[in-house]
């Protein structure tokens, strides 16, 4: 039995357990957890995270490998402090006193599948870690990434309802990644780099409801109806694309993780009170009749502070939005029914 073994085995006996064992006092900074530490975006997640400057503490939680993840990642000789929290009796110590929650916990996608197909498993995994989060650390801001994104925030919020606890400003569903992929495909279309390209993402994360907002990209260009079809359709199924190429070994995990930094890195910037910080996110919204919605916040002190209208459609975008509505409705209520049920 080698040592990590015997590590893990003791772990799982010990909730008191934390590694590293003897640590040094945090710099001044924010704390952070990570739910689902371990996984494919989990650990990548957490390298990227460790080496963000604005991060004094970060927790890394997991039912499976915490430890092993930790000592790896609190070998990096950088500012914030390690700690790995093994199982579900360890989940309140993971989690009491952060600033910011990231969530990656859960199954991912297969060929064949659609983000739907994980509700059965992810749902109940969102609302025992959301449980957890309103119990131990209500003010923290929460980045939810555990798909299906369009259900699992609705979850999170009725589980913050139910307990009391629930400021919309600070739960936010994650689809930098949709914005991502956007600057990237629309910035080869236009033989630019990706870094100098915005294209704002609205609606939801999964398929029609991932709604690319072409004629708002910035810098100012236009599109032929060909160029449109193609990058509407290849940013709705950028996820499916990563999905087909893994043959079965799960989803998008890198570029996810990239994109995940970039976002809890604005959510940070705001909460320090850095000015104009402003990104996509899925939230409660009024921007629509739908109760959720992504569109462009102002991230700040406590949250996401502004939702800002989706600003002038053309047809196209209309008629795409109207059919992002429709599917979305119906996700958010499977997502708040599955609590309320
Ligand atoms: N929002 C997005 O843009 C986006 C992008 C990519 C993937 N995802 C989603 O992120 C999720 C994770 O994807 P992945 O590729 O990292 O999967 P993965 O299977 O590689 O990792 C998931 C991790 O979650 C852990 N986990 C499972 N149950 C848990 C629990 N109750 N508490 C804590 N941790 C738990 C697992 O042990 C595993 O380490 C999936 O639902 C996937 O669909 C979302
Ligand atoms: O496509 C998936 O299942 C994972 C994620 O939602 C993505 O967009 O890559």
């Amino acid at each position: 039995m080698g040592f990590c073994t015997i590590l893990c085995f003791w772990a799982s006996k010990n909730q008191e357990f934390r590694w590293p064992i003897a640590g040094r006092k945090a710099a001044p900074g924010f704390k952070v957890a990570i739910l689902g530490a371990a996984g494919g975006i989990g650990q990548p997640l957490a390298m990227l995270m460790k080496m963000n400057p604005l991060v004094s503490v970060l927790h890394l939680y997991d039912v499976v490998n915490a430890p092993g993840v930790t000592a790896d990642i609190s070998h990096m000789d950088t500012g914030a402090v390690v700690r790995g929290f093994l199982g579900q009796p360890q989940l309140e110590s993971a989690l009491t006193g952060m600033d910011l929650v990231i969530i990656p916990a859960g199954v991912p996608r297969k060929p064949g599948m659609t983000r739907d197909d994980l509700f059965n498993i992810n749902a109940g995994i969102v609302k025992t870690l959301c449980e957890g989060i309103a119990k131990c650390c209500p003010n923290a801001v929460v980045n939810l990434i555990s798909n299906p994104v369009n259900s699992t925030v609705p979850i999170a919020a009725e589980v913050f309802k139910k307990a009391g606890t629930y400021d919309p400003k600070k739960l936010l569903g994650v689809t930098m990644l949709d914005v991502v992929r956007a600057n990237t495909f629309v910035a080869e279309v236009l033989g630019l780099d990706p870094r100098e390209v915005n294209v704002p993402v609205v609606g939801g994360h999964a398929g029609v409801t991932i709604l690319p907002l072409l004629s708002q990209v910035k810098p100012a260009c236009s599109f032929t109806p060909e160029e449109t079809e193609y990058l509407t359709k290849r940013i709705q199924d950028g996820g499916t694309e990563v999905v087909q190429a893994k043959a079965g070994a799960g989803s998008a995990t890198l570029s996810m993780a990239y994109a995940a930094v970039k976002f809890a890195d604005a959510c940070l910037r705001g909460l320090r009170g850095d000015a104009g910080i402003v990104e996509c996110a899925f939230v409660a919204s009024q921007v629509t009749e739908l109760p959720f919605f992504a569109s462009k916040v102002r991230l700040g002190r406590v949250g996401a502070e502004e939702v800002y209208q989706l600003g002038p459609l053309n047809e196209y975008e209309r008629v795409g939005l109207e059919k992002a509505k429709k599917e979305l409705e119906a996700s958010i209520q499977k997502g708040v029914s599955f609590i309320r049920k």
